[in-house]
């Protein structure tokens, strides 16, 4: 049996296939690498250079590596970019989905493990939210997620597919080995932004809105490390491949930093401190996100390891450091002798 890992060459993707494959899984890999890196796919994992919506590629990958199980990963991930081009979400998140789902079901494929976030609640009422919150997305983004976890809904009512939907929260860190991590350029997450600044090379971080009602003004975020979150999709697929039905899970601790607070716990483990200065709103912001996480807890056997911002804040670092002594390298060869 064999797991299909489509984006398995990005962020959180690189690190599921890395826990897959500590756990004895035979992985195989689809990723167009728009975003992604092939070095990040481990030796001896099959990468297919394609697209996770070309359904004869899909199709072919499914008959050759007898897969039992998909976790997809694949898509695009920018909520602001999702503004401008609201169409080009709807189709590499929505349509690709469709037709992964498509070939998955006409080839008997029952297991489907899928990438939603919290970006699908919105605004919550209530803090924690919980998975059963009312869903208003305020970008395409958002709701090119929600729209896929409708279908798959309607998928498992129609053709039994058997899925789990993980709403992330804010995925953060780095493998603590090093191994992997967020490489993407242009990156906005905010520890990316903060560990960025920690290493000299952005001047400063802008908090976008010190206004909000909060303890400190700056918004407030639930942080899951990426390797914690990497471990949960193992323990996902375990749960579906032991007869569990479709169920849709938060991801992530259930307990909130600000964006001061996030900064700071950089500015501690660097032991440097950078300019942060405040900024106004940014636009579909959302005050704060934090997980009920009790139905994750309950339902899948996952207890995460690397729940302290310090530790996430410190794995994101020590990857920094690393890309950044990579560029140098690099540059350094490319100056004339
Ligand atoms: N990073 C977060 O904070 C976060 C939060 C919530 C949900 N998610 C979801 O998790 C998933 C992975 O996100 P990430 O942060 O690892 O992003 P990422 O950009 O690092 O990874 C996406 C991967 O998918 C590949 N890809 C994109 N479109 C593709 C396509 N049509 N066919 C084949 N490959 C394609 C990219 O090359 C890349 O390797 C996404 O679906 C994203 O929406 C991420
Ligand atoms: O330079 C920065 C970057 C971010 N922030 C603030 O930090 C918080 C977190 O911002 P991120 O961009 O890191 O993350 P978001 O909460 O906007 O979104 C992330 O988490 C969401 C789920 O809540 C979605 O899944 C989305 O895909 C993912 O990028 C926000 O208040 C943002 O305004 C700053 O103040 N300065």
């Amino acid at each position: 049996m064999t797991v299909l890992v489509t984006g398995g060459a990005g962020y959180i993707g690189s690190h599921t296939v890395l826990a897959l494959v500590e756990a004895g899984e035979s992985v195989v890999v689809i990723d167009n690498l728009s975003t992604g890196f092939s070095q990040f796919v481990p030796e001896g994992v099959p990468l297919f250079i394609g697209d996770a919506g070309d359904e004869n590629l899909v199709d072919g990958v499914i008959a050759s590596h007898r897969v039992d199980a998909i976790i997809h990963f694949a898509g695009s991930v920018i909520v602001s970019a999702s503004m401008r081009d609201p169409l080009g979400y709807y189709r590499n998140n929505t349509s690709t989905s469709r037709s992964l789902l498509s070939a998955a079901t006409r080839r008997g494929v029952k297991n489907f493990i899928f990438s939603s976030t919290a970006a699908v609640y919105g605004n919550p009422d209530r803090i924690p939210v919980g998975e059963d919150a009312p869903t208003r997305p305020l970008s395409p983004y958002g709701r090119s997620k929600l729209m896929t976890e409708i279908m798959l809904h309607d998928a498992a009512e129609a053709y039994g597919v058997n899925y789990v939907a993980l709403r992330y929260f804010n995925v953060a860190g780095a493998d603590p080995l090093g191994r992997v991590g967020l490489a993407t350029e242009g990156a906005t997450h905010l520890i990316k932004i903060a560990v960025e600044a920690a290493t000299g090379q952005r001047s400063r971080i802008d908090v976008y809105g010190t206004d909000y009602p909060t303890t400190d003004g700056s918004c407030i975020r639930d942080f899951i490390h990426v390797t914690d979150l990497a471990e949960a999709h193992g323990a996902a697929l375990g749960y579906l491949r032991a007869g569990g039905g479709p169920v849709t899970l938060n991801c992530g601790y259930g307990h909130g930093y600000s964006v001061f607070e996030t900064i700071d716990a950089v500015k501690r483990v660097a032991g440097r401190n950078f300019a942060v200065a405040a900024a106004s709103r940014r636009p579909g912001d959302i005050m704060t996100m934090i997980a009920d996480t009790s139905r994750i807890r309950r339902t899948l056997d996952w207890i995460p390891r690397y729940d302290d911002l310090d530790t996430i804040a410190a794995h994101a670092l020590g990857w920094e450091e690393k890309l950044l002594r990579q560029r140098q390298a690099v540059e350094l060869q490319a100056i004339p002798a």
